[in-house]
């Protein structure tokens, strides 16, 4: 997961590739409520771990609800049997409408009933987003709500006893948020003595999320009768029973940015979205269908889609998207890529989501160049000329559904535009729903290796690069290449493959496809951390010997190119702004005093227990930069181009803060 100020994408020009989803939001947070309201024990699979699912499971343990996860990433959840242990609890809640709006029927329901004094509250904007409808219905029931903020929105406290009146038809708004109707359907079967009837007052929207709510009810034994969108009756002695075990979908509004990027960047070979299928429960699938009259070609599968480049460019739409209000977020960007205007309506309820999503999207998309007009529900956005895209720093005000969305802009080079660097602030902010989206999108995006940005960070033995190298790509979101274990991983690799450090042609086919990473200043081949493997007395011998067979260190010199991957690479070693990438756009060469050197060395050795000699040290260290220097091949010396940093009475903190503002200036992104 990125946690950084920015990250900049840069200009991307295919996609292709295989992805699972995460498991949907709307699914994880309804079984979680409902596994911990009903009877028995439910294990739950594929569930979402994201912010909006870790608070659920916060407030869930703080209502006395144990849950644990399996050692097969499942999750298991001991039912409270419609009764809670603990009568007091304040719940943090983030920004996560589907705990917020559920868990406030059932604490006021079941505080009503036992008594109990419940608090739920969320960051700020969640205190800006509306729940009046909901409190409303629920005091009209007899529930004890008292606004802890701002009348109609949380914080909310929810008291008891309180006596319910279930005889009368419960009353609620459905035009702003169908959640409040979720949130009821969810919680009354726990008071359902009698029939209980809700009527919905107004347009009910976001119809599809009510079906997946009547769907996973009827998993727990609660057959709800539908009259139309109007009237809905839980039938006397409904009880909530876990089913036991339960399979959560893949998330289709997260879907929603793969079957966008097939349908821009998949022309070789189709994007391939694996974990919901033509069947699925959520309602967002049907973004699939507003995608394919865009022109995205669709294949259904088992339980997968597949998405290709269908009629380019793509074809503006008018669609009204009351039914897909999440996913239709994602149709606003798609349209800059077509060849006449998008118009999309019913989409009021976003100016209460996580941000105003009209003002917010019309804004940030006139930042790229386009034109756009919008109204109290409606947003209408024109196709962007190749001439007029505009690189921009994209504002993503908290909003996950902005970061991701935002981040298909990035291909602008497929509609002609100038290949340029895209910003993405607080790209973090996708914790929400789906942490890992900018790795997931990395794995299957394309960019010209030119126009990924490489930082050089060179230097002799115990300069600090290593750290340096570290701190500087989280900063950035990029990835990392040590370059100076490649010849010890490789002759690793050798030994565990079974081959001999002399074979040259098995040895350099093996050490061209070698599948290392680097990350938190540990080395992994595959998923096996060998940092320590690396260091062994033999294992440095045989990079001595691999490192003289010339075809090695072809086959060497072709992978650390292969670090060049979106969004950016930082690769720090001896030769990599001279030789690997002298085109690098920043290189640092990074040095410090041969007495500051040895003392770092002094100083680590100890640390690790090993006895030192700092006279020695410098001794070796001072011969081994003669060495460096004056060595025929790629000498150890600065590049042209690079900038000298001497850290000897630096921190490594203001080390850090100069790389970082070196590579500002190389940068132009408008505030
Ligand atoms: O019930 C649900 O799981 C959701 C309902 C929708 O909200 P509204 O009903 O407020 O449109 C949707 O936007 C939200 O992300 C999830
Ligand atoms: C509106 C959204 O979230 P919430 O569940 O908080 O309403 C969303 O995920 O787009």
């Amino acid at each position: 997961m990125l946690k950084i100020a920015h990250l900049d994408l840069p200009p991307l020009q295919g996609a292709a590739g295989t992805l699972r989803l995460p498991g949907s939001k709307s699914i994880s947070n309804r079984l979680l409520l409902l596994a911990a309201l009903a009877e028995g024990e439910t294990r739950i699979e594929h569930l979402l771990e994201a912010d909006d699912t870790a608070v659920m499971l916060d407030a869930l343990r703080a209502l006395g609800c144990a849950w644990h996860r399996n050692a097969d990433g499942s999750l298991t959840v001991q039912g409270l049997g419609g009764h809670l242990p603990v009568s007091q609890a304040d719940c943090f809640l983030g920004n996560a409408g589907t705990a917020m709006r559920p868990l406030a029927a059932a604490l006021a329901l079941l505080a009503a009933r036992d008594g109990g004094h419940y608090v739920l509250r969320g960051v700020p904007r969640m205190h800006e987003r509306p729940i009046r409808d909901l409190v409303d219905a629920l005091r009209e029931l007899g529930c004890r709500i008292e606004d802890l903020g701002q009348p109609g929105y949380p914080p909310l406290a929810l008291r008891g006893p309180a006596s319910l009146q279930l005889n009368q038809p419960v009353r609620v708004r459905g035009d702003v948020s169908s959640q409040f109707l979720t949130a009821l359907l969810l919680t009354l079967p726990l008071v359902a003595q009698q029939d209980v009837v809700i009527e919905v007052e107004g347009e009910l929207i976001s119809k599809p999320y009510i079906e997946i709510t009547l769907a996973l009810l009827d998993r727990f034994g609660v057959r709800v009768q539908r009259e139309a969108w109007r009237r809905f009756t839980i039938p006397a002695g409904s009880r909530l029973r876990s089913p036991g075990r339960l399979q959560v979908e893949g998330d289709a509004s997260a879907a929603s940015y793969f079957i966008a990027l097939g349908a821009l960047a998949a022309t070789e070979a189709p994007l391939v979205i694996e974990g919901i299928g033509r069947n699925a429960l959520q309602g967002d699938v049907r973004f699939a269908d507003a995608a394919a009259a865009m022109g995205a070609q669709i294949e259904w599968r088992d339980h997968a889609l597949a998405v290709r480049r269908g009629r380019w460019p793509l074809r503006g739409i008018e669609l009204d998207c009351v039914a897909i209000p999440d996913a239709a977020m994602t149709l606003a960007v798609m349209a800059l890529f077509a060849d006449s205007p998008t118009r999309l309506t019913g989409i009021a309820s976003w100016r209460v989501k996580e941000t105003d999503r009209i003002a917010a999207m019309a804004t940030e998309l006139r930042k790229l160049g386009a034109t756009v007009q919008e109204g109290a529900d409606w947003l209408e956005v024109h196709p962007l000329r190749a001439e007029d895209w505009r690189t921009a720093a994209i504002h993503t005000y908290d909003d996950h559904r902005m970061a991701m969305c935002f981040s298909l802009a990035a291909l602008h080079p497929l509609a002609g535009a100038t290949p340029q660097a895209l910003r993405i602030l607080d790209p973090g902010c996708v914790a929400k729903t789906f942490p890992d989206y900018f790795e997931t999108l990395f794995d299957l995006v394309q960019a010209r290796s030119e126009d990924i940005p490489v930082l050089c960070i060179d230097g002799p033995t115990a300069s600090g690069k290593g750290t340096l190298t570290e701190r500087v790509a989280e900063r950035l979101g990029y990835h990392v290449l040590e370059s100076g274990a490649l010849y010890r991983a490789t002759a690793l690799a050798a030994r565990a493959a079974g081959i001999a450090w002399t074979d040259e042609a098995r040895v350099a086919s093996m050490a061209r496809s070698l599948a290392l990473h680097f990350s938190g200043g540990r080395c992994y081949l595959e998923d096996e951390d060998i940092t320590d493997a690396l260091r062994a007395e033999e294992i440095g011998l045989g990079a001595s010997a691999v490192a003289a067979l010339p075809a090695v260190r072809a086959a060497l010199h072709e992978l650390q190119l292969s670090f060049r991957r979106v969004p950016g690479l930082v690769a720090d070693g001896r030769d990599m702004g001279t030789a690997i990438f002298p085109a690098a756009p920043l290189k640092v060469f990074l040095t410090a005093s041969a007495e500051k050197r040895a003392e770092r060395r002094y100083k680590q050795l100890i640390s690790k227990g090993f006895s030192a000699n700092m006279e020695g040290l410098l001794r070796d260290l001072e011969a081994r930069d003669l060495q460096d220097k004056t060595r025929s091949s790629s000498p150890l010396v600065p590049a042209q181009d690079a900038f000298l940093l001497d850290n000897s009475d630096l921190s490594i903190d203001a080390s850090v803060e100069q790389v970082l503002q070196w590579w500002a200036q190389k940068q132009a992104f408008p505030a």
